[in-house]
């Protein structure tokens, strides 16, 4: 899945518009419907009793009951099976990755869709009769029925292809059940419209409300005649169609009087923080305590960066229009987007692989597509320690040997055949025993510490391996940036840096230094902002830009850590996970890391390779143990390990 900048949404769209002759009120429209079937899609779960976290809520105030429903912002997701659906296979963890909707900053635990296009589906249905099925819709809470390819949707008759026909097949005629919400006397929504073309999606949304039953009030930002283009369009057919309309600071309203609020005030043409009116209704919306639908991205967030301004929208469910934005992936733009549904609107996703969009969500599907990793780690009946390759870990010292054994362990539970921990001698005997699949190489190390003498042993000991670690655990010595240079001068294999080796580089004009294989750095926000010779604060106004310039710039891999972890190539590409668990900010999980990457790297996978599906991996293993602690602060990193 492509994610991509506003500027580079608004490119496409003219390409749509001026290239392909698809007229933009047509866009609008397609906009327009998305966002009502999704409200509906959400009243329909709300109303099978799934209001406001029904089920099971973990701490984080995620709900995971079927047809869960994110609470008013504030970042909580929602897994629910009455998620709308998605299409194409899901993985181990009941994410189904096909063209569906987009969990974002999810954590596993439920069922999570990644894609575009939440109603139809192709396939099968899954463990928990989450269907697949083309022409299925979103259930009634409680899971998706299965209507099976062809069938009849929208109802709890299913005429399931080939099988045993409830009523005689015959003459059937279905409603359009999108767009179709029983009960809907109750819900009253307001639609929050600025006067851009993202208050027109909300305008075009607003009559499919109607038609749905459910009533509807226009809340203008500004007034109604300042609108233009496509957005006068939609206020003139509204009114034509006798919707309500009020105009803030006109007229009185109470955004709490209502089942429910579009926020379509701002899109991908916001600048700055949000003025005026617009300010005051995203501030009273969010104070309203009302679900709050909103339209492309977050009114107040920015689209690229994923900052949020003050005030900025948090919504229950962002319906974010044709391509996924970086700012809807980034923190704290990716907490107050609550769940993300990417639905087409006509505008072509080829147009964006066409054009070269250098960023995408790190899912299996980019990850066998677009970095041709098997997934699915097929092994050969004949294969051997030997086949799957040998890691050298320089790492661990007197206070910190813990990291050095963590990612030798990693290593190893990541599939690699064999790994050489070469580590201080005075350690060795502490360490002996610790993991006897491990092979040790003691280094002269006198106290316990590394000294730039070892640099000749550690470059004798890589020799016969496939890569080496360099960091967890190193500590600083004397001498430490010459020998550092030497490993990555000398060594004939890709190297990993991590830790303490990155504080090396980050005081050393690294620039200068050769290199004959690729280099995989991955610093958390910290350790990025040493090397980058800027704050954390700035690395993390904008971690998918900055990866990327920094990895361009430097020629490295570059794993960015942190909560949706950034990888980003020298040749310009860039990877965003959204794997993963707070309880994973435990000390020795990047050690833990360093070591799968490490252990991939070995068994062939390239540089690129190993590190983006090595942070997926690492990401879906602490889901796993997170979900086997009482409470997930308690996960440590060594259950991260054995989730592997
Ligand atoms: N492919 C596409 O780009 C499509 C976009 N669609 C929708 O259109 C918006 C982008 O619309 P645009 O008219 O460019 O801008 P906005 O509607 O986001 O709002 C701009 C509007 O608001 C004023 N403004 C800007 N910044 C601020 C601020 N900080 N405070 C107050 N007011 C501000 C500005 O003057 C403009 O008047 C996109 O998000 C989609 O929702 C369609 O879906 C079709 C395809
Ligand atoms: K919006």
């Amino acid at each position: 899945m492509d994610v991509v900048t506003a500027e580079e949404m608004r490119a496409f769209d003219r390409e749509t518009i001026e290239r392909l002759g698809i007229p933009a009120i047509a866009l609008m429209e397609n906009a327009g419907r998305a966002i009502a079937e999704e409200v509906i899609a959400l009243c329909r779960r709300r109303g099978a009793g799934a209001g406001g976290g029904t089920g099971s809520a973990d701490a984080a105030g995620r709900s995971y009951g079927a047809g869960a429903l994110g609470g008013a912002g504030g970042g909580t997701q929602s897994y629910g099976a009455g998620a709308v659906g998605g299409t194409g296979s899901a993985d181990a963890e009941g994410r189904s990755y096909g063209a569906g909707a987009v969990g974002v900053g999810g954590v596993g635990g439920g069922m999570q869709s990644y894609g575009a296009g939440a109603v139809g589906g192709i396939g099968s249905a899954d463990a928990a009769g989450r269907s697949y099925g083309a022409g299925a819709v979103g259930g009634v809470g409680g899971g998706m029925q299965s209507y099976g390819a062809g069938a009849m949707g929208g109802g709890t008759q299913s005429y399931a292809a080939g099988g045993p026909a409830i009523q005689p097949p015959g003459f059937s005629v279905s409603a359009d059940p999108a767009l179709t919400l029983t009960a809907a006397g109750g819900e009253h929504w307001l639609v929050l419209a600025g006067k851009g073309n993202n208050g027109g999606d909300g305008l075009a949304a607003a009559r499919h409300l109607r038609e749905a039953g459910i009533a509807v009030t226009l809340v203008y930002a500004a007034a109604p005649e300042s609108l233009a283009g496509e957005a006068a369009l939609q206020r003139d057919a509204a009114a034509a169609m006798g919707i309500p309309a009020v105009v803030y600071g006109r007229d009185a309203v109470d955004l709490a009087a209502c089942s429910g609020i579009i926020d379509a005030l701002l899109g991908t043409g916001s600048a700055g923080a949000p003025r005026g009116a617009y300010a005051e209704l995203i501030a009273a919306a969010n104070a309203s305590g009302r679900l709050i639908v909103s339209a492309d991205i977050p009114s107040g967030l920015d689209a690229d960066t994923g900052e949020t301004h003050e005030p900025c929208i948090h919504a229950s469910v962002t319906v974010c229009l044709a391509f996924l934005k970086r700012g809807l992936l980034q923190y704290p733009g990716a907490g107050a987007a609550g769940q993300v549904v990417v639905r087409s609107i006509g505008i072509p996703a080829a147009l964006a692989r066409e054009s070269g969009v250098p960023v995408s969500l790190l899912t299996p599907e980019v990850l066998r597509t677009r970095l041709q990793v098997d997934v699915s780690r097929r092994r050969s009946p004949e294969g051997h320690k030997g086949t799957y390759g040998h890691v050298l870990l320089a790492a661990g010292s007197l206070r910190m040997s813990g990291a050095g054994l963590l990612c030798a362990r990693a290593a190893l539970r990541a599939g690699c055949g064999l790994v050489t921990w070469a580590l201080p001698d005075k350690l060795l005997p502490y360490v002996i025993g610790c993991a006897p699949e491990l092979m040790l190489a003691p280094v002269s190390g006198g106290d316990g510490e590394w000294n730039a003498g070892t640099a000749a042993e550690v470059l004798q000991l890589s020799g016969s391996r496939d890569c080496m670690a360099v960091g967890p655990g190193l500590g600083r010595f004397e001498g430490d940036t010459d020998w550092l240079r030497r490993l990555w001068e000398e060594t004939d294999s890709p190297l990993i840096i991590d830790a303490d080796a990155l504080n090396i580089l980050a005081d050393a004009d690294y620039g200068s230094w050769s290199r004959r294989h690729p280099v995989i750095l991955t610093p958390h926000p910290g350790e990025m902002a040493r090397l980058a010779g800027t704050s954390t604060a700035q690395v993390q106004r904008d971690r998918i830009g900055l990866a990327l310039s920094y990895a361009a710039a430097h020629g490295v891999i570059l794993v960015l850590k942190g909560a949706h972890t950034v990888i980003a190539t020298p040749e310009g590409q860039a990877y965003v996970n959204i794997t993963g668990h707070p309880g994973m900010g435990t000390g020795g999980a990047g050690d833990v890391l360093t070591g799968i990457i490490s252990g991939l790297l070995a068994q062939g996978l390239d540089a690129a390779q190993a590190a983006a599906f090595g942070v997926y991996l690492h990401g879906l293993a602490g889901e796993r143990a997170a979900r086997k602690r009482d409470n997930p602060a308690a996960l440590i990193a060594g259950d991260i390990i054995e989730a592997l």
